[in-house]
């Protein structure tokens, strides 16, 4: 069971959004979706679920195309800020709702979540709180029998005990009920810990596709004097490098480790947050000296 992105591409009018993305979800898998305001989460995941047409390029889940295939349309489910549900339904019949769309709906896991985060399944929508309304579609979000979920920034607006009810619930969920979770968000010290592999999406393209485990082992920061550092790295992709007077520090995921370090040289482990900075971060860029 995989979704296959081949060369996706989306123009709004003359702006290119997304410039050939390619990458590959499989099955049972906990992905973190990282990418800088603006720079086409969103886009690409309505791609996936019909909201919008790509431009070129095609979305595949086990080889078909999912553009106006409702049957995979209905092995994919996207939760987002965007409210599409009628307001003025009550909450458990939103359940109801989903469970006609879909066929079935995890009425358990509904019973519980519901009371793990305090929600009044007998409220109307359009009268909850902000973090409320984000808590009632992300119970359904996790309670749909689709193979595929994304979750668009799920935890906006929640605070920091409902973050974490929701963390420990996907966790416990997804040991429970394997399927594959796509999370775009901005929290990524939050994420880390929970998604298995990244993706980051920058300039429209995916320019990072990684496991979470093969980062820690793989993030470097390499420090010390720059003539030093840079003969160390030289041949080597480095994301970013930042002088100070005679000493300089660079970011990168390629250490030649297997080299003598230089005396004066240090090198340390890089976290997710820092990584994702660096490959982030507006005019710079991996490039080799
Ligand atoms: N329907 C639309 N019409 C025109 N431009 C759009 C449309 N939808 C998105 N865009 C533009 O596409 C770009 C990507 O938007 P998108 O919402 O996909 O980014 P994002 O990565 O989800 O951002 P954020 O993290 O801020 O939510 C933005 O510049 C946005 O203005």
């Amino acid at each position: 069971m995989t979704m296959e992105f081949k060369q996706v591409t989306r123009n709004f009018g003359r702006k290119q959004v997304l410039r050939g993305v390619n990458m590959t979800w499989d099955a049972g898998q906990l992905y973190g979706l990282l990418g800088r305001n603006g720079a086409g989460k969103s886009t690409l995941m309505k791609i996936v679920n019909n909201r919008l047409f790509p431009t070129a390029g095609k979305v595949l889940l086990d080889g078909k195309s999912v553009t106006e295939n409702a049957a995979a349309q209905n092995r994919i489910f996207l939760m987002s800020a965007a409210t599409l549900y009628p307001g003025d339904s009550r909450i458990a019949q939103l359940f109801t709702l989903t469970q006609q769309m879909y066929g079935r709906f995890d009425d358990q896991l509904a019973a519980h979540l519901v009371q793990a985060f305090g929600l009044d399944p007998h409220q109307r929508l359009r009268k909850l709180s902000t973090g409320y309304r984000t808590i009632a579609k992300l119970i359904i979000a996790l309670c749909v029998p689709c193979d595929f979920v994304m979750l668009d920034e799920p935890v906006l607006g929640l605070d920091a005990n409902n973050r974490e009810i929701f963390y420990q619930e996907l966790a416990a969920t997804f040991a429970k009920r394997p399927r594959t979770f796509i999370i775009a968000s901005h929290l990524i010290e939050e994420i880390e810990n929970l998604v298995t592999h990244v993706f980051v999406l920058d300039g429209g393209t995916i320019t990072l596709d990684e496991d979470v485990a093969d980062l820690a082992v793989k993030g470097r920061v390499v420090t010390g004097p720059a003539a030093l550092v840079r003969e160390w790295l030289s041949g080597t992709c480095v994301l970013r490098t930042v002088q100070l007077g005679g000493m300089v520090t660079a970011y990168t995921l390629d250490a030649p480790l297997e080299k003598p370090l230089p005396t004066g040289v240090s090198v340390d482990g890089m976290d997710l947050q820092q990584l994702y900075l660096e490959l982030t971060r507006t005019g710079g860029g991996p490039h080799v000296d």
